[in-house]
């Protein structure tokens, strides 16, 4: 066909007097246009070309050579995704192209979400260069699903996430969320409001650093080291979520935006920070009667043991995930409790009802506070802080979703903002409503995707509890001590990082509730 249409051509331009040499590079860009076209006029685009035969795909074109990247990598991916889907009518499996090799699968459907995250099809992660020059293919999120990974889920779940371990951290979350109280009431008396999501950095970051660790929060030199750590965390959440051209293109050997070479300088900042404290600990000996992570890891038996390397990897990992993932869901919380007064006066009536005002909230009771879990878990539907699941995963081998033929190697993604908001699934998804899980009691831990915050199968959130116990009694803590009013108009815009911030920090002003002091 495309012969034909070219030789047709070359006619005609013969007849009009066109020279030969005009007319063979005439024929030779129009050879290579009809064959860009057909490379990438495919839905889904031309990372699917050698499949389209095959399948019955739905997705966007694309743009040549990129793909969808700038769609991916929006601030607010999830919206736009969501809404291609839904135009595309693929919301049970959208494919699309990122660079011109990279395949991806998207769901925007529990039942399809389910078959993605539930059997072991998916159970690897891709990696992109940023992640793997901080050593994360060497911890729990990047490391391939093989026995090293099986290795260390099953270590973190012994010493690090146990029901008993989290139980016994308790002391811990209280002492952090009292040092929050103290500084609630100083930035109100010295600045007449309060910047919710610096105060709650510091206090994930200082719970985290102590229960990995275990270093003793008053120790000297331990605030030099929790800024330091601070900023690593920080500098490599900025650079794990940044845009490479090099994740899309061959182009290892280049570095167009600096990432690679910031990254190794960070790594080498990690090893050296995180090494000395493995190093003083072990110097130390004598792990027995600690309850922190490092010092569990340290007194395995031999068989067990990490190498030192793979032993920086996984507590710096720790430290990674464990400080923003709690901070930015609690600044969502306040958010919505600063913005619906009804909402909070509901909550303050429940824990004066359970808890009373002589004694501060406890872990205890927190299972009889539905109301206040119910808010958790709104604001985990309406802002889900992974709106994409933070971390996509990999085919392992050819497999079939939805009767679609998927190769192993794609990238496969779960758009758990777009079934949080998808009205065919809830009653009025943009609205505010705790109410609904007192009416239908929802897990969110994984079973039911109709709302998965925290993933689903055997790659589910290894943190969810711990996170959970700590957001819990924080939230009870900070409502039952005081009463929280926006010191300016909430602006509940997104900014989709690592996870999903919001994109105007959140300033309140704050009057203690009486009755309660902090410590
Ligand atoms: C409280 C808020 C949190 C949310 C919303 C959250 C969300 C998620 C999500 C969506 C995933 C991907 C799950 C999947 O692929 O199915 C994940 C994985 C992970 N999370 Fe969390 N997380 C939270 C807290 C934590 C905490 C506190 C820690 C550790 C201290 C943690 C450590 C991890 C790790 C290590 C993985 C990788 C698991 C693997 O690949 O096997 N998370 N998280």
């Amino acid at each position: 066909m495309k012969l034909f249409i070219i030789a047709n051509l070359s006619i005609l331009l013969f007849w009009f007097g066109a020279s030969t040499l005009t007319l063979t590079l005439l024929s030779f860009f129009f050879y290579v246009f009809l064959f860009l076209l057909n490379h990438y006029l495919v839905p889904g685009g031309s990372a699917w070309s050698g499949y389209r035969h095959a399948l019955k795909l739905q997705g966007p074109v694309g743009w040549p050579v990129l793909g969808s990247i700038s769609d991916q990598m929006s601030a607010l991916a999830h919206r736009k995704l969501a809404g291609m889907a839904a135009s595309l009518d693929a919301k049970r499996l959208m494919v699309y192209s990122l660079g011109t090799s990279t395949r991806v699968i998207i769901s925007s459907h529990p039942e399809t979400a389910q078959q993605i995250l539930g059997g072991s099809s998916f159970s690897d992660r891709p990696i992109k260069q940023s992640a793997r020059a901080l050593m994360f293919e060497r911890a729990i999120g990047f490391a391939p699903s093989g026995a090293y990974w099986r290795h260390l889920r099953r270590l973190a779940a012994v010493h690090m996430f146990s029901p008993k371990r989290i139980a016994g951290l308790e002391g811990l979350r209280q002492h952090v969320v009292d040092r929050m109280a103290v500084r609630v009431e100083e930035e109100m008396e010295e600045r007449r409001f309060v910047g919710v999501k610096g105060i709650l950095q510091e206090g994930s970051l200082n719970n985290i650093i102590e229960s990995v660790f275990g270093l003793g929060l008053e120790k000297e030199g331990s605030t030099d080291l929790t800024l330091t750590l601070h900023d690593m965390v920080n500098e490599g959440y900025d650079l794990i979520s940044r845009f490479n051209l090099e994740d899309y293109f061959p182009l290892m050997f280049l570095d167009f935006h600096g990432v690679k070479r910031k990254c190794h300088k960070l790594a080498a900042k990690v090893k050296c920070v995180v090494g000395q404290i493995v190093e003083e600990r072990k110097r130390a000996g004598d792990f027995s009667g600690r309850s922190d992570f490092l010092s569990a890891l340290l007194a395995l038996s031999v068989e067990d043991q990490l190498s030192d390397a793979d032993l920086v990897a996984v507590l710096w990992e720790m430290i990674f995930r464990g400080t923003d993932t709690v901070a930015i869901l609690l600044e969502w919380i306040m958010a919505r409790i600063a913005l619906h007064q009804d909402i909070q006066a509901k909550a303050q009536e429940e824990l004066d009802t359970i808890v009373g005002n002589h004694r501060h909230v406890r872990d205890s009771d927190l299972s009889k506070l539905p109301y206040l879990q119910a808010i958790v878990k709104e604001v985990l539907r309406v802002h889900p802080p992974g709106p994409l699941l933070s971390w996509a995963r990999l085919a392992v081998h050819d497999v079939h979703v939805d009767k679609v033929f998927v190769p192993a190697g794609t990238t496969a993604m779960v758009n758990m903002w777009a079934i949080t908001h998808d009205p065919a699934i809830w009653k009025d998804p943009w609205t505010f409503k705790p109410e609904r899980f007192i009416e239908e009691d929802v897990s969110i831990m994984g079973s039911d995707l109709r709302l998965a915050p925290f993933g689903s199968g055997r790659r589910v959130c290894p943190g969810k509890a711990l996170g959970l116990a700590t957001v819990h009694l924080w939230l009870a803590r900070l409502l039952h001590q005081f009463k929280w009013f926006p010191a300016e108009p909430v602006d509940l815009s997104e900014c989709l990082m690592l996870s999903m911030e919001m994109k105007k920090p959140l300033v309140c002003r704050v009057i203690p509730r009486g009755g309660l002091t902090s410590q």
